[in-house]
């Protein structure tokens, strides 16, 4: 009877082994499908966000904690000329010029070392001519236990940029026939020095400068003569001021006006003298003019203290207009 009931239990106990071990496996096959989802889920996933990164119109890189590139996008590869496999494991120095690698390591240690985000703009190169300039954000990245593993970086080249707005801000400043500064920079420096002025209690002269009888030249020799009389009239003015701090600038169609900051009232009538005498010099034909050569009248303007710019600017006007009333090619005093 017993070994009859053995006979049974054997069998069933292979058959529940058996059982046991088939759903083993076929739990192990589901986890391994389902992994195998996951990783090509996520394989697609990176290479879709690779894919993305290929069309960013930017240097996109990232580090790890020895500052090796571990990954770079298409714009980085192409602009190093290198391939994945070059680039990989490999640090800045072996790809920039001395310079431009610890300008780039500086910034990589700060950010792996401290774990700090950095936003700067850099500039690759001595000669603005030809320098590059980058905005370079880098941020950390951390493991699960949150210490810093390496750095993600992405630059765009401002270098077009950065010259477009140096060039907005010449021609907001510069008078485009003669080259000096125009109206609203002077303007603005006059403000500033009378500002100046009031804290370092030093004198500031105001001299404005205008060419004598310039609507007969124009209607005598032509527009285009004209402009060549101003441009040589900007050049004679400019080589009667010695000192870097005095400032010239064309203010108006034929009028020019001159900052001379520091300069007392005797300074300033030596510098409009010398002015006043170098147009002269330059002798150009004006055969409506009294002296048969291009000449200008000056006024002379010294600022009080407290001095307000548009006072002041009045002052040499009517210096000026006196200078005109009294015959012309001469320089007057307010
Ligand atoms: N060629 C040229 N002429 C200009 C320019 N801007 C202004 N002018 C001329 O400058 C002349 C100024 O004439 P007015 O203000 O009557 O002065 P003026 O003839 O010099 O007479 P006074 O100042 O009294 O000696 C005008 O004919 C303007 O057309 C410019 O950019 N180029």
């Amino acid at each position: 009877m017993s070994s009859c009931l053995k006979e049974v239990k054997l069998p069933s106990a292979l058959l529940l082994l058996a059982i046991t071990g088939l759903g083993v496996i076929a739990g192990l096959v589901v986890w391994v499908c389902l992994l195998w989802r996951r990783l090509a889920a996520l394989k697609s996933q990176t290479n879709q966000l690779a894919e993305a990164l290929d069309h960013v119109h930017a240097f996109v890189y990232m580090k790890d904690s020895e500052r090796r590139y571990i990954y770079a996008n298409r714009l980085t590869l192409e602009r190093l000329g290198l391939t994945t496999k070059q680039l990989y494991g490999t640090r800045a120095t072996d790809h920039f010029q001395a310079a431009t690698a610890a300008c780039i390591d500086e910034v990589d240690k700060r950010v792996l070392t401290y774990g700090e985000s950095s936003s700067d703009q850099v500039v690759y190169g001595d000669d603005p001519a030809t320098a590059l300039v980058y905005l370079e954000v880098k941020e950390p990245f951390h493991d699960p236990r949150g210490r810093v593993v390496g750095l993600l970086g992405i630059s765009t080249d401002m270098t077009e940029i950065r010259r477009l707005e140096r060039e907005l801000e010449l021609r907001s400043t510069t008078d485009y026939l003669t080259g000096l500064a125009n109206r609203r920079f002077f303007d603005e420096r006059l403000t500033l020095a009378l500002k100046h002025q009031r804290r370092a209690q030093g004198p500031t002269a105001l001299l404005l400068l205008d060419i004598d009888h310039f609507k007969k030249y124009n209607d005598t020799y032509g527009h285009s003569a004209g402009d060549a009389v101003l441009q040589a009239v900007a050049a004679a003015l400019l080589g009667a001021v010695a000192r870097t701090t005095d400032f010239v600038a064309r203010v108006g169609g034929e009028e020019f006006a001159m900052l001379l900051d520091g300069t007392g009232l005797q300074g300033a009538q030596q510098i409009a003298e010398a002015a006043r005498a170098g147009v002269q010099r330059c002798g150009l034909l004006h055969e409506k003019n009294s002296a048969q050569v291009v000449t200008i009248s000056i006024g002379i303007a010294m600022a009080t203290p407290d001095e307000d710019p548009t006072h002041l600017y009045q002052k040499a006007d009517r210096a000026l207009y006196a200078a005109k009333e009294s015959g012309r090619n001469r320089v007057c005093t307010a």
